[in-house]
C-alpha cells in the first residue's frame, strides 16, 4: 500500500454516493443505495446494463435456446424433427434482446429509479473524487448528466463538438462504490494476438457464423458458444487444458463434453496451444485466411475463426487505483478489489469506497454480484441515509459502523459468497451448482459425505422423453446433519438448483427437509431419493 494519495481539486459536481459502473451490479447498487434519501450519480462509459445484456448473459442464453428447444423437439414421441436451425432468425432474436445494443431501455429505469446517469469514464482522482472523462464521440441524446439540484455540469451535452474530451470532477460526500466489472484474458501464446481472436463479445455478437470454429478455453464460456455454434452447424474443435468445467464436480464436465461430442464438437481434453497462426490482417486489401492452431503434441487444427475463452480479471487497470493509495500489493489476485464481508474495500480507510461485482474477484456471475451489489447498496444506504419512509431498509438492524463488519446473514454481508455462491452453465445438459465442491470441500475440512443419483430414473424424468439423462448429488455435513452444497446436471438443472440453494443457505436439518415433499411425476422426487440413500 502507498500511503500517499492524490490531492483534491474542486469538484464540478456533488452527490451523496458515486457509483462507477452501470452494469447489473452497479444499477443494484446504486438503486439500493438511493433507498434512504441519498442522491447518486452513476457512471456509465459504454452501455448502462453492462456485459451481461449486450454481450454475455443475455445474447449468450438466445444463441443457446433453440438447440435446447430443438432437442427437446427430438426427444419427445409425436413431434416432427424441426431440422436446421434457423441461424438468422435466432440472431435476430439475439439482437431484439440485446435491444439492438442500444441501452436507452436501461436509461429509462436509471432515471425512473431517481439516480444521475453520468456518462463517460470513471477514475478515482482522490479521497471521495471521481474525474470524469467524456469522449468526443459521446451522441448527443445519450449525454445525460446533471447534479442533483438539475444543473448540467460539465458541459456533456457539448462533448461532441469541442476539441478535447470533457472531464467533470464528482466529489461523493459519503461513498464511492467502484462496479467496474472485469476484462478478458488474452494469453500471450505465440501468433495469437496477431490472429485478431473472438473474445466473447464477438461470439455472443455476431452477424453470421463460421463454417469451423476452434475455441481455446474449457471454462464457461468455451463449453456455452462450442455447444451454441455447433448447434448451428458450425464444425466446432474444443481446446481444453485441463477437463471441462474445472470449477465443478468432475461428472458434471464429463456429461457436458459427452454431450457435446454427440452434438458434434471435437472435445479435446488435456491440451495446451503451442501458436497460432493466420495470414492476412484482415484489411480489404488483405482479409485475413483460416487460423492454424499447433498443439504442443505436434497435431495441428484450421478453422475459419477462433474464440479465446481463458477467463477475465477484474478491470482495475485504469480506474486509477493508486489516486486512493492503493498500489499493486495491495490490490488482490489479478488486481481485484479486495472487499471487507461488507464490501468495503480493505486498504482505504475510512469507509468511503466499496467495491462489488467482477471487479472484486469474488464471484463472476451477475447473480451474485447483484447480491453484493444490495448488500453495499444497503450498507451505504444504512450509514449515510437520512430520510426514513418505504424506500428505506426494513429492519431495525442499523447496520455496522465504519470500518466494522456486518452480522454473517445479516442484509450488511455478503456471507454467501462463501458457501453458498451459485453457478449455473446453459449448455445441454444445464449444469448447476451450489456450494463447493466434494473436493473443495474435504480441503476446508468439512467432514462430507457425497449422495449421488441418476436423475433419468426418476419417474418424472421418463415422462420427460425416454432420452432424458441427468445426475444430481448433495454433499451432506455428516456432522450436522445439513446440506453444504449440491450439483444437478441435466435438463432444467438450472431451475432444479433453486430448492438446494434454500436448504444450504437455511441451514436445514435433513430430519426436517424429510418433511418437504416434492410432487409427483416430477424430476424433483429425486429429494426423497438422497434422504433415503443417505440412510433417512
Ligand atoms: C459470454 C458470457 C456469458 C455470461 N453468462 C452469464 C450468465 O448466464 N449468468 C451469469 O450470472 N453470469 C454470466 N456471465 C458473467 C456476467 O456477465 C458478469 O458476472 C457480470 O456482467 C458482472 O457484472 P458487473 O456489473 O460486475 O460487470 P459488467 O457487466 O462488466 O459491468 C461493468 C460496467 O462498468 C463499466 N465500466 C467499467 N469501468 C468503468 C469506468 N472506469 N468508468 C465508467 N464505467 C466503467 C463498463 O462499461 C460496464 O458497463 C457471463 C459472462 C460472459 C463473458
Ligand atoms: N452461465 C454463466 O454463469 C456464465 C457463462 C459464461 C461466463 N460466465 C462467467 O464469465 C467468466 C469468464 O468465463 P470463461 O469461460 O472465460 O472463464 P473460466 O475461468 O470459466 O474458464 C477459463 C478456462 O480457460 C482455461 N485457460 C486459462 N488460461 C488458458 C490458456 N492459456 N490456455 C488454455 N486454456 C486456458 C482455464 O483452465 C479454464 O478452464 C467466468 O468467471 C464465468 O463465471 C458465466
Amino acid at each position: 500500500m502507498n500511503n500517499a494519495a492524490e490531492t483534491p481539486g474542486e469538484a464540478d459536481e456533488t452527490y451523496d454516493v458515486i457509483v462507477i459502473g452501470g452494469g447489473p451490479v452497479g444499477e443494484n447498487a446504486a438503486d439500493r443505495a438511493s433507498r434512504t434519501g441519498l442522491s447518486v450519480a452513476l457512471v456509465e462509459s459504454e452501455l448502462v446494463g453492462g456485459e451481461c445484456s449486450y454481450w454475455a448473459c443475455m445474447p449468450s442464453k438466445v444463441l443457446l435456446r433453440a438447440g435446447t428447444v430443438r432437442a427437446l423437439a427430438r426427444d419427445t414421441p409425436g413431434l416432427a424433427d424441426p431440422g436446421d436451425i434457423d441461424v438468422a432468425a435466432v440472431l435476430a432474436r439475439r439482437n431484439e434482446i440485446t435491444n439492438d445494443w442500444d441501452d436507452s431501455g436501461q436509461v429509462s429505469w436509471v432515471e425512473g429509479a431517481g439516480l444521475t446517469l453520468v456518462r463517460g469514464h470513471g477514475r478515482l482522482a482522490g479521497e471521495r473524487l471521481v474525474e470524469v472523462t467524456v469522449p468526443r464521440e459521446t451522441p448527443a441524446g445519450s449525454a445525460a448528466g446533471g447534479d442533483e439540484d438539475g444543473d448540467v455540469g460539465g458541459g456533456l451535452g457539448e462533448a461532441e463538438t469541442g476539441e478535447a474530451p470533457v472531464t467533470r470532477l464528482l466529489r461523493a460526500r459519503h461513498a464511492v462504490i467502484a462496479a467496474t466489472g472485469s476484462v478478458p484474458v488474452l494469453p500471450d501464446t505465440p501468433g495469437l494476438a496477431a490472429a485478431s481472436p473472438w473474445s466473447s463479445r464477438e461470439a455472443t455478437g455476431a452477424e453470421s457464423v463460421p463454417e469451423s470454429l476452434v475455441v481455446i478455453g474449457g471454462g464457461v464460456v468455451g463449453v456455452e458458444m462450442a455447444n451454441a455454434y455447433a448447434d448451428f452447424g458450425t464444425r466446432v474443435t474444443l481446446l481444453a487444458r485441463g477437463g471441462l468445467l474445472s470449477n465443478a464436480e468432475p461428472f458434471a464436465g464429463e456429461m457436458v463434453a459427452e454431450s457435446l461430442r454427440a452434438a458434434g464438437v471435437d472435445v479435446r481434453t488435456g491440451v495446451t496451444v503451442a501458436s497460432v497462426d493466420r495470414p492476412g490482417t484482415g484489411s480489404e486489401s488483405e482479409p485475413a485466411g483460416p487460423v492454424t492452431v499447433s498443439l504442443s503434441d505436434g497435431d495441428k487444427i484450421t478453422a475459419a475463426e477462433i474464440l479465446v475463452a481463458t477467463g477475465r480479471v477484474p478491470r482495475t487497470a485504469d480506474l486509477n487505483v493508486e489516486a486512493v493509495g492503493l498500489d499493486e500489493s495491495g490490490l488482490g489476485r489479478h488486481g481485484a478489489l479486495p472487499v471487507t464481508e461488507s464490501l468495503e474495500v480493505v486498504g482505504v480507510p475510512g469507509g468511503w469506497l466499496y467495491a462489488c461485482g467482477d471487479v472484486t474477484g469474488r464471484a463472476a456471475t451477475t447473480h451474485q454480484g447483484k447480491y453484493q451489489g444490495r448488500v453495499v447498496g444497503d450498507v451505504v444506504a444504512a450509514r449515510y441515509g437520512t430520510q426514513a419512509g418505504d424506500r428505506s431498509p426494513t429492519t431495525d438492524d442499523p447496520g455496522p459502523a465504519v470500518g466494522q463488519e456486518g452480522q454473517p446473514w445479516s442484509r450488511y454481508a455478503a456471507t454467501a459468497d462463501h458457501g453458498a455462491r451459485v453457478q449455473v452453465v446453459f449448455t445441454r445438459p444445464q449444469v448447476g451448482w451450489v456450494g463447493p465442491t466434494e473436493r473443495e470441500a474435504r480441503a476446508a475440512g468439512i467432514p462430507v459425505e457425497a449422495v449421488s443419483y441418476d436423475l433419468s430414473w426418476m419417474a418424472g424424468a421418463s415422462v420427460d422423453g425416454p432420452g432424458y439423462t441427468g445426475r444430481a448429488q448433495v454433499l451432506v455435513d455428516t456432522q450436522r446433519r445439513v446440506l453444504v452444497g449440491a450439483t444437478f446436471v441435466g435438463p432444467d438443472a438450472g431451475e432444479m438448483l433453486h430448492a438446494a440453494t434454500i436448504a444450504v443457505v437455511g441451514e436445514v436439518p435433513l430430519d426436517r427437509l424429510w418433511h418437504a415433499v416434492p410432487a409427483y411425476p416430477t424430476v424433483s422426487e429425486v429429494w426423497i431419493r438422497f434422504l433415503e440413500s443417505y440412510g433417512l
